[in-house]
């Protein structure tokens, strides 16, 4: 297993540093670390901090905030960038673009789990310049060109 370091930046954290809630979870929570209930209306974006800081340092890792499924789904509380990229020379405080897609008013109560956070590889690669790509089967089509079925 990997390990990266990480700031509790919120003493209302320190007694829940990140964690995986059960071996198989994919993402850690990210609660949001605001001082008193916060009212999100429909369409509005607040940019929630998180309370933590994490240093991924090598750069074949990122970092991705995702939405929580529940949230999205039941209340329309998704992220106002879709997906958030941490990359790995960040060591700031990450924080969460929250926006209300739906259309009824959510309230945010401190420590609230807000979005998830999934480590993920990435490859770094090179580009090579070219006038004409080695011959693929599908070549340049795409968006459904093969089909429906
Ligand atoms: O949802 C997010 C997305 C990004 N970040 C932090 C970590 C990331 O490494 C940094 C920059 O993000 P990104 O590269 O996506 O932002 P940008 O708008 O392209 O600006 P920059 O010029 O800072 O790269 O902001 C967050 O805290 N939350």
């Amino acid at each position: 297993m990997h390990h990266i370091d990480v700031k509790i930046l919120d003493s209302r954290l320190r007694d829940t540093p990140p964690h995986y809630a059960t071996p198989g979870s994919a993402g850690l929570d990210l609660r949001a670390c605001i001082e008193s209930p916060l009212k999100i209306h429909p369409g509005e974006t607040h940019l929630v901090p998180t309370g933590i800081a994490i240093h991924l340092a090598d750069p074949g890792l990122a970092a991705m905030i995702l939405p929580r499924s529940g949230l999205g789904h039941k209340h329309g509380i998704v992220l106002g960038n879709l997906v958030g990229l941490i990359d790995s020379d960040y060591q700031g405080e990450i924080f969460v673009s929250t926006w209300n897609r739906g259309k009824e008013t959510f309230t945010l109560n401190p420590l609230d789990r807000l979005a998830q956070l999934v480590v993920v590889p990435v490859m770094q690669v090179g580009f090579n310049v070219v006038d004409e790509f080695t011959e693929s089967d599908r070549g340049a089509g795409g968006f459904g060109s093969t089909g429906h079925g």
